[in-house]
């Protein structure tokens, strides 16, 4: 099965086809949101230990994109370095491909959608709701203070680009999440506090998800 999803989501990404990588495959959505530097990354690596979803980060598969020498990748480069938001079609489809090509069913989707937009044209081309919202709510002052030290080599963690990926998120991605909870579906958690203590309120919202065996991991 996973052979016939890889080839018929690779062949449909090449073609840029309207085909549903996806097909009849059901599965599990929760959407990841905050501000940049709010600790969505750092978070969805805790839940993906403990809870056994799958961590698919829409800003880490745009920049495999451009990694992977697409025909995407200029444009996509040039558009994260001044902290604008790639166009849905891009980025639905890398999403797309990523939940058919992985056999887990439950996938937390972190830094998407960026705005109503990407909101509305997710909904339409996949048909999947998510089953919450996750908003790490964090000042602009701390999220600064954590890009400017996240020593990752990011292009955009620039004071230039993080002031823009600020603005941008107020002003396009705020209205999604007042989208959602406008239907009760934002579980807001205060990402200002130290990681131990943010993950312990995360805790409590997946508390109707069985949790995995956690010796190993040495979480608990
Ligand atoms: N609660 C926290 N307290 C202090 N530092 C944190 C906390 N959470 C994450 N960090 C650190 O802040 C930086 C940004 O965290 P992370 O990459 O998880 O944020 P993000 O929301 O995924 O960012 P982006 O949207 O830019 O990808 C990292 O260096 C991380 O180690
Ligand atoms: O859905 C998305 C996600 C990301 N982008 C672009 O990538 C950068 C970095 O995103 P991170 O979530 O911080 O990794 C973001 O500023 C956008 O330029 C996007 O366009 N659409």
């Amino acid at each position: 099965m996973g052979t016939t999803l890889e080839t018929s989501a690779a062949a449909g990404a090449k073609k840029n086809t309207n085909e549903n990588p996806l097909g009849d495959k059901k599965v599990t959505v929760l959407f990841v949101l905050g501000g940049p530097g709010s600790g969505k990354g750092t978070q969805c690596a805790n839940i993906v230990q403990h809870f056994g979803f799958t961590h698919l980060s829409a800003g880490d598969l745009l920049r495999a994109e451009i990694l992977s020498g697409s025909e995407n990748g200029t444009m996509i480069q040039n558009m994260i370095k001044e902290g604008k938001i790639v166009p849905s079609e891009v980025t639905i489809k890398l999403l797309q491909i990523a939940m058919a090509e992985n056999e887990n069913d439950k996938f937390l989707i972190d830094g998407f959608p960026r705005n109503e937009e990407n909101r509305a044209a997710f909904e339409k081309v996949t048909n999947i709701e998510p089953e919450f919202v996750l908003f790490f709510d964090c000042s602009e002052e701390e999220m600064e203070r954590r890009l400017l030290n996240r020593n990752q080599g990011r292009e955009d963690d620039n004071i230039d680009t993080i002031r823009k990926r600020f603005k941008v998120f107020v002003e396009s991605s705020l209205p999604v999440i007042e989208h959602y909870e406008s239907r009760g579906k934002v579980r807001k958690i205060d990402a200002g506090k130290p990681v131990g203590e943010v993950f312990e309120s995360v805790k409590g919202i997946f508390s109707s998800f069985p949790a995995k065996n956690t010796r190993e991991d040495g979480l608990s």
